[in-house]
């Protein structure tokens, strides 16, 4: 049956980011993408010099219209990523909440874009709206380690540290948390990457449970740009095909593992296409990697 995603993330011209990075992947899996592009870049703002336009909220209401009056904004999932606006985020949560109205098993995944490795790369003033505003409307989110202390506001040092965090974000209404990746020391030596995942679950006998896991994969010796912005999407799909399989990080990051030998150095698009590689790949047991229940 047809499973429809309205993203709304960036658009580069050069490279792969927000939904060039995202769209293709979900196409692959199945997924009908219908796209909104929060910005249009020349790349990302990584680069020494990048130009391009920002839709505005009044931009965005009016192609949201557009669809409405047809009659074809009945969708399954929203994707939301990088944005630069605060009142563009305003009306995204506006449509969310339509969305939701309309279909109350759509399910909203939040990548609260802020920044990385303690700095900001949008505007300070989105902060606040991400945390009063989009998290409480979102089913999953992904921020990585310096989002997810942002949104609290505590610092992450310890494993327990990274469960109160992901307890204190579920209080802010979302069941499904990952915290992409972190500064924590690796168990298994310092080439490993630690990322959490903690999910609410509602058991048959109406009693409420957390299951959390804590992942260690590989890491690679490179820096990406876009792909929180595949793992969200990722996630997406794959939370989709195996609704209770919690093991999902687990999958991404061992495709992650696969699409880098020693010394290379994989392009952002190969870096897409493995990480839409099916079970096969997954379930290669030669590779080193940890998931424990915590
Ligand atoms: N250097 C790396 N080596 C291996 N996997 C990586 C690496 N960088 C990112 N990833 C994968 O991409 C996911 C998202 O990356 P992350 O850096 O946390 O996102 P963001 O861009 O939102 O900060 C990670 O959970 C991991 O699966
Ligand atoms: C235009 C644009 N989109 C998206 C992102 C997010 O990238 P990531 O998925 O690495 O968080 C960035 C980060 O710099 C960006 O500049």
């Amino acid at each position: 049956m047809e499973c429809r995603v309205l993203s709304i993330q960036s658009h580069v011209v050069r490279g792969y980011v927000g939904n060039k990075s995202a769209s293709f992947p979900l196409q692959v899996l199945g997924f009908e993408v219908d796209s909104i592009n929060s910005v249009q870049f020349s790349n990302h703002t990584g680069y020494s010099h990048w130009k391009g336009q920002v839709l505005t909220a009044d931009e965005l209401h009016v192609l949201y219209e557009g669809i409405k009056l047809n009659n074809v904004n009945h969708y399954d999932y929203v994707l939301t990523g990088y944005t630069r606006d605060t009142s563009f985020l305003e009306m995204v949560v506006d449509i969310v909440q339509e969305l939701k109205r309309a279909n109350p098993n759509l399910v909203y995944v939040c990548d609260p874009v802020l920044g990385d490795h303690g700095s900001m790369y949008v505007p300070q003033n989105l902060h606040p709206v991400y945390k009063n505003k989009v998290v409480p409307v979102a089913d999953i989110i992904t921020p990585n380690q310096f989002e997810a202390e942002l949104l609290t506001g505590k610092n992450i040092s310890t494993e327990k540290d990274a469960v109160e965090v992901m307890d204190l974000l579920h209080k802010m209404g979302p069941d499904t948390v990952v915290i992409t990746s972190s500064d924590l020391p690796p168990r298994l030596g310092d080439r490993f990457l630690v990322s959490f995942g903690s999910k609410r679950i509602l058991m048959p006998d109406g009693t409420r449970t957390t299951q959390r896991i804590r992942i260690e994969v590989p890491k690679v010796d490179a820096v990406f740009v876009g792909t929180g912005d595949l793992f969200a999407a990722m996630l997406l799909a794959w939370t989709h095909h195996y609704p209770t399989d919690l093991k999902v990080q687990h999958i991404l990051n061992q495709c992650v593992r696969n699409m880098a030998g020693p010394g290379r150095r994989p392009s952002p698009a190969q870096l897409e296409l493995r990480m839409v590689q099916s079970k096969a790949d997954i379930e290669d047991p030669t590779i080193v990697m940890e998931a424990t229940v915590i």
